[in-house]
C-alpha cells in the first residue's frame, strides 16, 4: 500500500481550475519528487494535501485514510508536515521558539533535538537568535526543522533549495538524505540535479496535470523527455 495515494484530484481556487487531474502514488521511505515548470500547480498541489486548498471531487488517502475533507490541523496531527516555499517561520521568534511552538505540548523530546542539532549544528549555534537574522540557508533549515521537530510518516517540501549557495544546498541534501531514512519526503523542486540526486520515484506536473510518473533513475537518463516536460537541455 501506498504512504499516499492521490487519485484525480482537482482543485478550484476561486473562480480558477487550477489542478485538473493529479494522480499519483507516494511509497513509503525515500524522497519522491513532483517536477514542473513554473506555475504547473506543484505549490497547489501540496497545498490541496495539506488542507490548505479544498481539492473536489477526487481522494487523498494517506495511510489508508481519505483525507480529503479534513482539517489542516487534523491532517498535520495525522503526521504529515508542510514545509512552504516562504519557509513558515517567525521572524521576531528565536530559533528555540519557532522550535518550542512547532512542538504538540510546548516540550522537547531531547532525542530528536539532538538530531536536528546534528543535522543543522547552526540552529544550535544561532540558538537564541531571532530568526529574522539567520541567512537564507539558516532559516530552511529552520523551517525543516520545525517540520521534523515531532515524529512525522511525511513531509512536504516546497523548493528548500531556491536562492541558496551551492554549499548550503549539498548540506541540505545530507540532511534529506538522512531525515529520509525514516520519514518520506515529498519533494517540489526546480534544481534538477538536487532533485536527481535524492528521488527515488517522481512526477511531472504540468497544466495542473500529471504528465508523467516513473522512476528518477530512468527520467534522469532520457534527456529527450526532460527536455520535452521541463524545458530542460541535455
Ligand atoms: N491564490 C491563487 N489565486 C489564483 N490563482 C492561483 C493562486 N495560487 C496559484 N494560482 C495559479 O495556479 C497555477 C499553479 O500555481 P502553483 O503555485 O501551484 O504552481 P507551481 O508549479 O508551484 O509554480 P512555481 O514553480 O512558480 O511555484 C498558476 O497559474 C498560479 O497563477
Amino acid at each position: 500500500m501506498s504512504l499516499l495515494s492521490l487519485k484525480n484530484m482537482k482543485t478550484q481556487i476561486g473562480q480558477y481550475h487550477v489542478l485538473h487531474d493529479i494522480t499519483f502514488d507516494v511509497p513509503e521511505g525515500g524522497v519522491f519528487v513532483l517536477l514542473g515548470r513554473n506555475g504547473a500547480g506543484k505549490t497547489t498541489t501540496l497545498r490541496s494535501i495539506m488542507g490548505l486548498w479544498q481539492p473536489q471531487p477526487g481522494s487523498v488517502v494517506f495511510k489508508g485514510r481519505d483525507i480529503s475533507r479534513l482539517a489542516t490541523a487534523d491532517i498535520a496531527r495525522l503526521g504529515i508536515a508542510y514545509v512552504p516555499e516562504n519557509m513558515g517561520t517567525f521572524g521576531g521568534l528565536t530559533v528555540q521558539e519557532n522550535l518550542v511552538l512547532a512542538t504538540a505540548g510546548g516540550r522537547f523530546d531531547q532525542t530528536r533535538l539532538q538530531r536536528i542539532y546534528t543535522l543543522f549544528p547552526a540552529l544550535e549555534q544561532f540558538w537564541t537568535k531571532q530568526a529574522w537574522s539567520l541567512s537564507g540557508g539558516q532559516k530552511q533549515m529552520l523551517a525543516v526543522a520545525r517540520a521534523i521537530i515531532e515524529p512525522r510518516d511525511l513531509i512536504l517540501i516546497d523548493e528548500p533549495t531556491k536562492g541558496l549557495a551551492p554549499a548550503i544546498v549539498a548540506a541540505m541534501g545530507e540532511a534529506f538524505r538522512e531525515i529520509a531514512q525514516d520519514t518520506t519526503i515529498l519533494l517540489v523542486e526546480q534544481n534538477f540535479n538536487f532533485a536527481r540526486s535524492l528521488g527515488r520515484d517522481m512526477a511531472v506536473i504540468d497544466d495542473g496535470r500529471v504528465v508523467h510518473r516513473g522512476s528518477m533513475a530512468d527520467f534522469a537518463a532520457d534527456t529527450d523527455l526532460q527536455g520535452q516536460l521541463l524545458g530542460l537541455s541535455a
